[in-house]
C-alpha cells in the first residue's frame, strides 16, 4: 500500500507545498534544515495538522481530500510515530506500553501481551519487559518506544529525528536496528533527520526540503551524489564508498575489481590488497555483523583524509588510489576531489600541504585514512543500486 501525498500548508510567512510518493516496504528520508517545514509535514500525514489544500491516500483510502472535504482523523489513520523522545507512559512497564496499542485496537489481555512480547523480542528489549521506563537508559527506551509504534500494525510509520536524542554510543546501535527492523516490513516509512548518515543507512529515496519546498528527490544515494542544491552539497559532504559486502569485504558498486576489505566487528587491519593495485584494501568500523552479498557503504568525513604522493608503506592505515578530479578552496581548508573507480572521493587539506603536494586535476595520489575514522554500515537496498 503507497503512501500518496501532494499537500499544500500556508502560514503566516511560511508556506509549505509538496508531493511524494512512498512504495510498499520503502523508506523516504526528509532532510532539510531548522524551518524548512519538516515537522509540518509529518503533522500533515498524522492528521495532526490540516493542509490548505490537498489530497492524502495510503494503498486506496483517501485520508484527506480538500475538494471532496474528506478528512480523516488522526486516530483513524493508524500511523505509528517514532519521534526524538521515546514518550511512554512513566507508570506502565514496558511490556505494558508495548501492549497498549494492540489492547486499544480490541486484542484481548493475554493477546495484546503476546503481540507486545514479540515486538519487544525483535527490537532486542525483551529483557526489558518489566522495567518502567524510569529504569530505561535513552536507547533502551527509544527501542521499547520502537516496538509500540510497531505492535500497533501502523499502515504508516513516520520516524521523527528518532536518533536525534540518543547519546554517542546509542545512535549507531539504534540506527543499526531500524535499519534491519525497517528492512522487514511492508509499510512505507518516512523518516525526517538532520543526520545524513541516517538517510544513507536507512533510506531508499530521500527528498530535500528548503523553504517548504522539495529541491531534490530521488533514490538517495543519487540525490547525495549529484547534489543540486548548496544545501544538499553541504550535508552530503562525507565520504561513501558503496558497495556490497562480499568474502569479509565490500566490493564497490560499478568498480570492477576494487574491493573493501574488512574486519567485522573489529576494525583491525587484515584485508586483502590487490597484487596490481587493483583492489584496495579499507578497514573500518562495523556498526553491526554484515552478510555477503549485502549492501553497504564505508563512510567517513574529508577531514580524516589526508593525501600522499607516494604510498606510505607500512602504515596500518587505509590507502585508496585516487586520480584527482578538481581543487576548489573552502574556508581554511582546500577541498580536493578525486574518485576511485567511478565513486568520487573529497579530502579536505591545508592550502601549504597542496602546495607541497603541487596537486592538479588528472594526478594519480593516495588518500589516506585511519580505520578509527570509517565507519563501515549496511545501506538500504534501493541506494545502493543508483
Ligand atoms: N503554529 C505555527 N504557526 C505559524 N508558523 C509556524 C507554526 N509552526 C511552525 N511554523 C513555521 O513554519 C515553518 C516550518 O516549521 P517546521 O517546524 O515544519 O520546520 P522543520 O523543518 O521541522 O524545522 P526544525 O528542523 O527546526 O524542526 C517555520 O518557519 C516555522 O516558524
Amino acid at each position: 500500500m503507497s503512501l500518496r501525498a501532494d499537500i499544500e500548508v500556508r502560514r503566516d510567512e511560511f508556506a509549505l507545498g509538496a508531493e511524494l510518493t512512498v512504495a510498499p516496504g520503502r523508506v523516504l528520508a526528509v532532510l532539510g534544515p531548522n524551518g524548512a517545514g519538516k515537522s509540518t509535514l509529518l503533522s500533515a500525514l498524522s492528521g495532526l495538522l490540516t493542509p490548505d489544500r490537498g489530497r492524502i491516500e495510503l494503498g486506496g483510502h483517501v485520508w484527506l481530500d480538500t475538494e471532496r472535504r474528506v478528512r480523516v482523523p488522526t486516530h483513524r489513520r493508524g500511523v505509528g510515530l517514532l519521534a526524538q523522545n521515546a514518550l511512554l507512559f512513566p507508570y506502565l512497564t514496558a511490556l505494558e506500553n508495548v501492549a497498549f496499542g494492540p489492547r486499544a485496537s480490541g486484542l484481548g489481555k493475554a493477546e495484546a501481551r503476546r503481540t507486545a512480547a514479540h515486538w519487544l523480542s525483535e527490537v532486542d528489549a525483551a529483557e526489558l519487559a518489566d522495567r518502567k521506563p524510569g529504569q530505561l537508559s535513552g536507547g533502551q527506551a527509544q527501542r521499547v518506544a520502537l516496538a509500540r509504534a510497531l505492535a500497533a500494525d501502523p499502515k504508516l510509520l513516520l520516524l521523527d529525528e528518532p536518533l536525534a536524542a540518543l547519546d554517542i554510543d546509542a545512535a549507531p546501535a539504534m540506527r543499526g536496528l531500524l535499519h534491519r527492523v525497517l528492512r522487514r516490513q511492508q509499510r512505507p516509512t518516512v523518516l525526517v533527520t538532520h543526520d545524513v548518515l541516517d538517510a544513507v543507512v536507512l533510506a531508499d529515496e530521500l527528498v530535500v526540503l528548503l523553504d517548504g519546498r522539495i529541491v531534490e528527490a530521488g533514490p538517495t544515494r543519487q540525490v547525495l551524489s549529484r547534489p543540486r542544491e548548496a544545501f544538499t552539497a553541504r550535508i552530503a559532504g562525507l565520504n561513501l564508498l558503496p558497495g556490497v559486502a562480499a568474502d569479509g569485504g565490500l566490493e564497490l558498486v560499478g568498480g570492477t575489481t576494487a574491493s573493501v576489505a574488512m574486519e567485522p566487528g573489529s576494525g583491525a587491519a587484515g584485508g586483502a590488497e590487490g597484487q596490481d593495485g587493483a583492489a584496495v584494501a579499507l578497514h573500518g568500523r562495523v556498526a553491526e555483523p554484515l552478510e555477503a552479498g549485502e549492501p553497504a557503504a564505508a563512510v567517513f568525513a574529508p577531514s580524516a583524509v589526508a593525501v600522499h604522493r607516494d604510498r606510505p608503506h607500512g602504515s596500518p592505515r587505509n590507502t585508496i588510489p585516487v586520480r584527482l578530479t578538481g581543487l576548489e578552496p573552502r574556508g581554511d581548508v582546500v577541498r580536493v576531489r578525486g574518485a576511485v573507480r567511478d565513486c568520487p572521493l573529497a579530502a579536505d587539506v591545508t592550502p601549504a600541504a597542496v602546495a607541497d603536494l603541487s596537486l592538479v586535476p588528472g594526478d594519480e595520489v593516495w588518500f589516506v585514512v585511519k580505520a578509527a575514522e570509517v565507519a563501515i554500515h549496511p545501506v538500504s537496498g534501493g541506494s545502493s543500486g543508483a
